[in-house]
C-alpha cells in the first residue's frame, strides 16, 4: 500500500474505533489522477435515502470536543467567535498531534491549498478585474490572528504548550511567520472543509433553494466532521446530504447512487470566483452561479463621470433602507434576462440618483423609493455605463481570451498553469455575463427610444389634428 492510501486506511480504522458506522457500500479513493485528492466513492448499488455512514457527535473536532474547553474560560471562546475559536483548538490539536486523539484525522487533511489565499502574485493578476480579489482578506486574517488569537494563546501559554518549560518563548514565537502561515492553513481548512454545528431539528431561515444566510450561518459553532468532509462536489451532481442528529451526524443517499460513482455533498450554488476563493478549484457546471460584482466605489466613480451626484440624502436614505451594500451583482442567467440577472437594488439605486429634488422628497416623505421593474430610458444609460466602466477593468477582451487555447486546466499542467488556468475560466464567465449585460441593455434601451419616439410622434399627431380642428371652425 502507497503512504497516501495507508494514511486512508488508517483514518478509516481509527473512526471505526471513534464509533462511527460505515458502509460497506463506499470507499475513501484516491482522485489525484483528476486533481481532486481523496474522495468517497460507491462500491456498490446505493438506494435512496440509505445511510453512507453516521459519525458520533464525539469524534467531531470542535471546540466543546477539545480538552481545551475544559482549560479555558467560556468567555475567551466567546470573545474568539466560531471562527478563530476552532482555530485556536485545532492549532492546540495539531501542535500536540502525538497525544492528540485527532492525530490520523490531520493525517489525511492536506497542508498544501490551491485557494486564493496561497496565489503568488502574477497569478493572482490573471483574474483581472473580478471583484473576487478584494475579498480573500488575508491582510484581514493576518490581523485578526496577531491581534486576537495570538494574546490568547500567550495568555494561555502554560495550557497550549502544556508540559513544555519554553512554554512561554514558544508562544511569543507564534507571531512568526511560519506560525501566521500555519494559522491560514488551520483557516483554510475550516473554510473548505468545517460544517456548522447545528443542532438537532433546526429551523434555520432558508431561501427558495434552501439555502441559508452567510450571517446566520456564520453565528453557529463550527466543527471538522471526518470522512463527512472527505466528500466533493460538483454543482448539479449532489446525491448525498449530512442529516444533524442528537448523538450522530447520518450522511445518507438522497438519490440511488450505482457503483463506481462519486458520492457528492453540496458547497452550495457558488459562483467560479467564490469556489475558487474557498476551495481552490472549480469545474464547469458551476457557471451557471457565476456573478459580476458591481462595486459600489464604482458606481460612484461611473454616476460622477455621468453627471450625475451623489447628494448625501440620497445615500443616507439609501442606506436606511439597507441598499448601501460594497457591491452588487449581476447573474448568469440563459437566456440572459435583465429581470433575472440584474440586482434589483442597483437598479432602485440608479433610480433614486437619477430622480429630481422635488420627487424625491415626495417618495421620501412616503417611505417609498422606484420600483427596480420601472426602469427609466436615463437608467437604462446609466446601468449600461455601469457594465461598459467594468468591463474596462479586464486587461483583456473575451475574444482575446477565447483566441489562446487550451483553457481547461489539465493534470500535466504545472501548478502555476493550472491555477492562470483557473484564474482565466472565472474572468472569461464574468465577461460573459457583462457582455450579456451591455447586450441586452443596448437592445432595452433601443427599444425604449423606438417606443418614446412613436409616444411622441402620437402625441405630435394629436396636436396638429386639434390644430386642424380648431382652424377648420
Ligand atoms: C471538503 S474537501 C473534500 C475532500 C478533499 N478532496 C480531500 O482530499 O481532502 C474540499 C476540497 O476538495 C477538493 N474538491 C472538492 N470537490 C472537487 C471537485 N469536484 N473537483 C476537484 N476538487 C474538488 C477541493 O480541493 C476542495 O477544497
Amino acid at each position: 500500500m502507497n503512504p497516501f492510501d495507508e494514511s486512508s486506511h488508517a483514518f478509516i480504522v481509527w473512526l471505526s474505533k471513534c464509533g462511527a458506522e460505515i458502509s460497506q457500500k463506499i470507499k475513501l479513493q484516491d482522485l489525484r489522477n483528476i486533481q481532486a485528492g481523496r474522495g468517497v466513492v460507491a462500491v456498490q448499488n446505493i438506494e435512496q435515502d440509505e445511510l453512507l455512514f453516521r459519525i458520533p457527535r464525539t469524534a467531531i473536532l470542535s471546540v466543546e470536543n477539545s480538552i481545551l474547553s475544559n482549560e479555558i474560560p467560556k468567555a475567551t471562546f466567546e470573545h474568539l467567535g466560531p471562527w478563530l475559536s476552532l482555530i485556536f483548538v485545532m492549532l492546540y490539536e495539531y501542535n500536540n498531534r502525538h497525544v492528540s486523539n485527532w492525530a490520523p484525522y490531520f493525517n489525511v487533511l492536506p497542508t498544501e491549498f490551491n485557494t486564493l489565499m496561497f496565489w503568488e502574485a502574477d497569478e493572482l493578476e490573471e483574474l483581472q478585474g473580478s471583484a473576487v480579489r478584494a475579498k480573500i482578506g488575508k491582510e484581514e486574517a493576518d490581523n485578526m490572528f496577531k491581534n486576537q488569537l495570538v494574546p490568547v494563546i500567550r495568555e494561555f501559554a502554560e495550557m497550549f504548550f502544556s508540559g513544555d518549560s519554553r512554554a512561554r518563548e514558544r508562544a511569543e514565537a507564534m507571531m512568526e511567520n511560519h506560525n501566521i502561515d500555519l494559522m491560514h492553513k488551520m483557516g483554510s481548512l475550516i473554510m473548505a472543509y468545517a460544517f456548522d454545528l447545528e443542532p438537532m431539528n433546526v429551523q434555520k431561515d432558508v431561501d427558495e433553494e434552501g439555502y441559508a444566510s452567510e450571517d446566520e450561518d456564520e453565528a453557529l459553532p463550527k466543527g471538522m466532521v471526518p470522512l463527512a468532509d472527505m466528500l466533493n462536489a460538483d454543482a448539479d451532481r449532489n446525491n448525498a446530504c449530512l442529516f444533524y442528529e442528537a448523538e450522530f451526524l447520518s450522511m445518507k443517499a438522497i438519490k440511488p447512487i450505482v457503483a463506481g460513482d462519486e458520492i457528492f455533498n453540496d458547497y452550495g450554488p457558488l459562483p467560479r470566483s467564490d469556489l475558487l476563493r474557498r476551495y481552490g478549484y472549480i469545474t464547469e457546471n458551476y457557471a451557471q452561479y457565476d456573478v459580476v460584482e458591481i462595486p459600489f466605489t464604482r458606481i460612484a466613480q461611473a454616476a460622477s463621470k455621468g453627471g450625475i451626484t451623489l447628494y448625501e440624502d440620497k445615500i443616507e436614505y439609501l442606506d436606511e433602507h439597507g441598499l448601501i451594500e460594497t457591491g452588487y451583482d449581476i447573474c448568469a442567467s440563459n437566456p440572459f434576462s435583465i429581470e433575472e440577472s440584474m440586482s434589483p437594488e442597483l437598479i432602485t439605486i440608479v433610480e433614486t440618483l437619477l430622480l429630481d429634488e422635488d420627487e424625491f422628497e415626495r417618495l421620501k416623505r412616503k417611505g417609498k423609493l422606484p420600483k427596480p421593474d420601472q426602469i427609466s430610458t436615463r437608467g437604462i444609460e446609466v446601468l449600461h455605463n455601469f457594465v461598459i466602466s467594468q468591463r474596462q477593468e479586464y486587461g483583456t477582451t473575451l475574444e482575446q481570451d477565447m483566441r489562446d487555447v487550451p483553457v481547461s486546466p489539465t493534470s500535466e499542467m504545472t501548478l502555476k498553469d493550472r491555477r492562470c488556468g483557473m484564474a482565466k475560466l472565472v474572468r472569461m464567465g464574468e465577461k460573459k455575463i457583462l457582455q450579456d449585460a451591455e447586450k441586452a441593455l443596448f437592445a432595452l434601451l433601443q427599444e425604449k427610444n423606438r417606443t418614446n419616439r412613436v409616444a411622441k410622434r402620437r402625441a405630435e399627431d394629436e396636436h396638429y389634428d386639434l390644430g386642424k380642428r380648431q382652424r377648420g371652425r
